[in-house]
């Protein structure tokens, strides 16, 4: 089948938008500099292919430069108090508030994110800043009970020192304020290395935090290409000036940082590819399960790491499910991010548009059915790919085993629940799972038997700064958001009082 009623809108708004905040500089020590070497690479919109800006093309020689910043600037900052830090953080959500509208546009020209999908990550994302503002007023130790009359004991927590934080660009402000807010809560000073596809935001993010008045080599943002992405992430993993590595990204690269940071015995966080999958029970309300599977499976185009990426639908409401989530893909709005009316963008680069296609391609050379889409939606330009429903999906298609990424929704029958789970299990990731259900004693089961971080029960959409988002298995290590967040960026100290 084709695109059916599929709205799909062309213009070229995005081009005619001023968009605002924009840096050609680097962000180190609370000055804007160039790469040593003079090089820079360019930016692009991926809705229109057009340069959007051009950002320093930093190396290894940058990278230690931001990080004696960040060690310089720690000396302070780590004696600073709690109450001072989240006034600090306070300010710099504040001037974020401010700039919210220049934020939105910003994302939307070099992630080519739907204005109304770029406007809720500013929201997102200035939502940790506000988050670890408060947080970080309750980083409280504890007293222990002790067990002899001469001793008291206590534990305290203290900042780990400079963390490097790599992101990556599907969110490209808020995957940088999950980790920075809770570093600098904690006391820590940071050396941020966005995504090659989004440095400006970051570059924005450091101009605010500069209007904000957070003191000079506290918060770095280093950019480079992604052929220089491999040395600046090694000297970061292996320097001995940096304590903590926090990273979001793919597992391939999440595992080559694990092993580099293996030398100094690195704290790590890994938030890393997520292979979610999304459970449609026979008692579940059918209409809130579309809803639910639409909003975890197109949000930002599919390029969500907790998307749903398989559906598993029960034998009896299958094809009503696949009747209802079919009509209602055909109502996502298609086009360039500047028009207020569109749903769907464009994918980050021409890479994951091939990445994407691949895995369609090769489930339907292996059988599965086409109910939507089904290939590149050339006409609006090579980025964009038809929201795409595919249905007899079986274990040896790349769409069952991988994370797609994309807007690319299919769908495995299954009779029991037992059935469900093992599906559901069968792979080696873990950060998210959803299900529909109203059977009160399959939510608890199902929850429970998930092998996942984090479940959506009779809901879609999970992220929020007050939880603890992260994975099991080889979607990572550690957790953002909450109050654990910050437990990433500190160390216990146990002291021992003798002979009182
Ligand atoms: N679990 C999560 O919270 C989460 C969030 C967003 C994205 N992701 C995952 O990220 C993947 C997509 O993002 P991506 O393509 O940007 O991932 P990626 O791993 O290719 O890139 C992420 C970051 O790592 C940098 N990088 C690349 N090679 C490097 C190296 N050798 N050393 C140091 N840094 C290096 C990139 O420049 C970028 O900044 C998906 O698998 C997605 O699931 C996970
Ligand atoms: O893509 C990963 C992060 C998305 C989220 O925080 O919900």
């Amino acid at each position: 089948m084709g695109l059916g009623r599929l709205i799909i809108r062309q213009t070229h708004a995005v081009l005619q938008t001023q968009v605002p905040l924009v840096r050609d500089k680097a962000f180190i020590n609370g000055a804007w500099v160039a790469a040593a070497s003079g090089k820079m690479f360019d930016v692009i919109d991926p809705a229109s292919g057009k340069v959007v800006g051009s950002v320093p093309d930093m190396d290894a020689y940058d990278t230690a430069k931001a990080i004696q910043a960040a060690t310089d600037a720690f000396q302070t900052w780590k004696n600073t108090t709690a109450k001072e830090r989240s006034e600090y953080l306070r300010k710099w959500y504040d001037v974020l508030v401010k700039h919210h509208e220049d934020l939105a546009t910003l994302i939307t020209a070099e992630a080519g994110k739907p204005w109304k999908e770029a406007h809720g990550e500013v929201s997102y994302g200035n939502s940790f800043v506000e988050w670890f503002s408060e947080e970080a007023r309750r980083t409280h130790g504890e007293i222990l009970a002790s067990p002899t009359r001469t001793k008291e004991m206590i534990l305290i927590r203290q900042p780990i020192g400079v963390a490097a934080l790599i992101t990556p660009w599907n969110f490209p402000i808020a995957m940088i304020t999950r980790k920075a807010g809770a570093a600098l809560a904690a006391g820590c000073t940071c050396v941020v290395k966005p995504a090659e596809d989004t440095p400006l935001t970051a570059l924005a993010l450091g101009h605010l935090a500069e209007e904000a008045g957070l003191p000079k080599g506290v918060f770095n943002v280093i950019t480079s290409s992604r052929t220089n992405a491999p040395q600046v992430g090694k000297l970061l993993c292996e320097s001995p000036l940096v304590a903590g590595i926090s990273f979001t990204g793919s597992t391939a690269v999440g595992k080559l940082l694990y092993k580099q940071s293996s030398s100094g015995v690195k704290r790590l966080a890994l938030e890393l590819g997520g292979n979610a999958p999304f459970i449609v029970f026979n008692s579940a309300d059918i209409d809130k399960a579309v809803e639910g599977a639409v909003a975890s499976k197109f949000r930002n185009c599919g390029q969500t790491c907790v998307s749903a990426n398989r559906f598993l639908i029960q034998d009896e409401i299958f094809d009503l499910f696949i009747e209802r989530i079919c009509n209602k893909m055909k109502t996502l709005a298609m086009g360039f991010g500047m028009d207020h009316s569109c749903s769907l963008g464009p994918l980050i680069n021409t890479a994951q548009a091939h990445k994407v296609n691949t895995i369609v391609q090769d489930a339907i050379k292996k059988g599965a059915k086409i109910h939507l889409g089904g290939k590149p939606a050339s006409t609006l330009g090579e980025r964009f790919y038809e929201p795409t429903l595919l249905t007899n999906i079986s274990e040896s298609m790349m769409c069952y085993n991988e994370e797609i990424f994309g807007p690319v929704a299919v769908c495995i029958r299954f009779k029991t629940e037992e059935e469900a789970l093992t599906i559901a299990n069968s792979t080696r990731q873990g950060l998210a799972g959803y299900f529909f259900s109203n059977d009160v004693p399959q939510l608890w089961r199902v929850a429970k038997g998930l092998a996942v971080g984090m479940v959506g029960i009779n809901e879609g959409i999970i992220s929020t700064a007050e939880a603890a988002f992260g994975g099991i298995k080889e979607s990572g290590i550690g957790r953002e958001g909450s109050h654990h967040g910050i437990d990433e960026f500190t160390y216990t100290k146990y002291m021992c009082f003798g002979n009182l």
